[in-house]
């Protein structure tokens, strides 16, 4: 794996009270990374410091880039900016020195990336919280970032907005950007996260892969006349989320375990279900995701 920073032995205190002691682990190009922990336990602080914008007490971070480029979104996301996403960020990128003719393009780039396309021209503070959480990562990446670091990115948003929000930074990955997040909602991540961190008593415990579960399931979303259709499968099925769709139907989201996929598709078939999207998931360190 190509790492492109290294945090070596961080730690931190505030006012006498140790938070970080010797937190040491790499980040790898395309990696993602969920750092958990409870709450207090000095996430927030470690994203701070490997941003640069609070120093540790003790250790270093090496860059493995000459120009590494950061991206930081805090937790709190801004409420009243009366600006449309194109007059913010046009704003923020003039800060930083960046030409009209720079910005035009990259602008354009992210707002179809981001599929915001459509509410370039809508004053943010009309935006759903999804949509505000996506224009605060697009002026973290107004120029061309190496490491996003996300501050509990999902927290907040809805089913529908925090898988929306998934898929783009999966994208953001495909294309070669490493993302470190904290995050509550780990049930959702996990077949996006390639490592999770845990911060316990202020050590940052990296998972051992020779440890790891390896309980393969699927994803499934499925479209249903009747809740009652599915019955039967309720032991095996791991419901997430159900909804009643405009056409009087129900949307189901569901995680399966991989051995009893077809049958259970099978028997969705002959009920006349239709089958919206089966996508394969790895459930790494689920011991993990399960204590937060
Ligand atoms: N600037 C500061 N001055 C003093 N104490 C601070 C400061 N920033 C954070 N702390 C303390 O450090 C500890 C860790 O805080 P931090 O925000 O990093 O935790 P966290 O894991 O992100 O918490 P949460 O999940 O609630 O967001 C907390 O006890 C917090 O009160």
């Amino acid at each position: 794996m190509n790492t492109i920073m290294e945090i070596k032995n961080i730690s931190k205190q505030f006012r006498g009270k140790q938070i970080l002691e010797n937190a040491t682990f790499s980040i790898c190009a395309n990696q993602i990374i969920a750092l958990v922990g409870k709450n207090g336990s000095g996430k927030s602080t470690l994203l701070k410091i490997i941003a640069e914008l609070v120093d540790a007490d003790s250790g270093s971070i090496v860059k493995h880039r000459q120009t590494l480029k950061i991206g930081y979104v805090p937790e709190v996301t801004p409420s009243h900016i009366l600006f449309t996403p194109e007059e913010y960020l046009y704003h923020m990128g003039s800060i930083r020195g960046m030409t009209k003719k720079q910005l035009q393009q990259r602008i354009n780039d992210l707002l179809e990336l981001f599929h915001l396309q459509d509410a370039r021209n809508i004053r943010i503070d009309h935006f759903s919280k999804g949509m505000k959480q996506k224009v605060m990562i697009m002026q973290a990446m107004l120029e061309d970032t190496d490491l996003l670091i996300l501050d509990e990115p999902l927290s907040g948003l809805d089913p529908k907005a925090q898988s929306d929000l998934e898929e783009t930074l999966s994208i953001l990955k495909d294309r070669g950007l490493s993302i470190v997040l904290t995050c509550h909602e780990t049930k959702l991540l996990q077949h996006l996260v390639d490592t999770v961190l845990v911060i316990q008593n202020n050590k940052v415990i990296q998972s051992d892969s020779t440890h790891k579960r390896n309980t393969s399931k699927n994803k499934l979303i499925f479209e249903i006349s009747s809740e009652e259709l599915v019955d039967n499968l309720l032991p095996i099925l791991e419901i997430q989320q159900q909804s009643l769709l405009n056409n009087g139907c129900f949307e189901v989201i569901t995680f399966i375990k991989a051995q009893d996929t077809d049958p259970v598709l099978l028997e969705l078939l002959h009920k006349k279900a239709s089958i919206k999207q089966l996508i394969p998931i790895n459930e790494k360190e689920e011991q993990f995701y399960t204590h937060f």
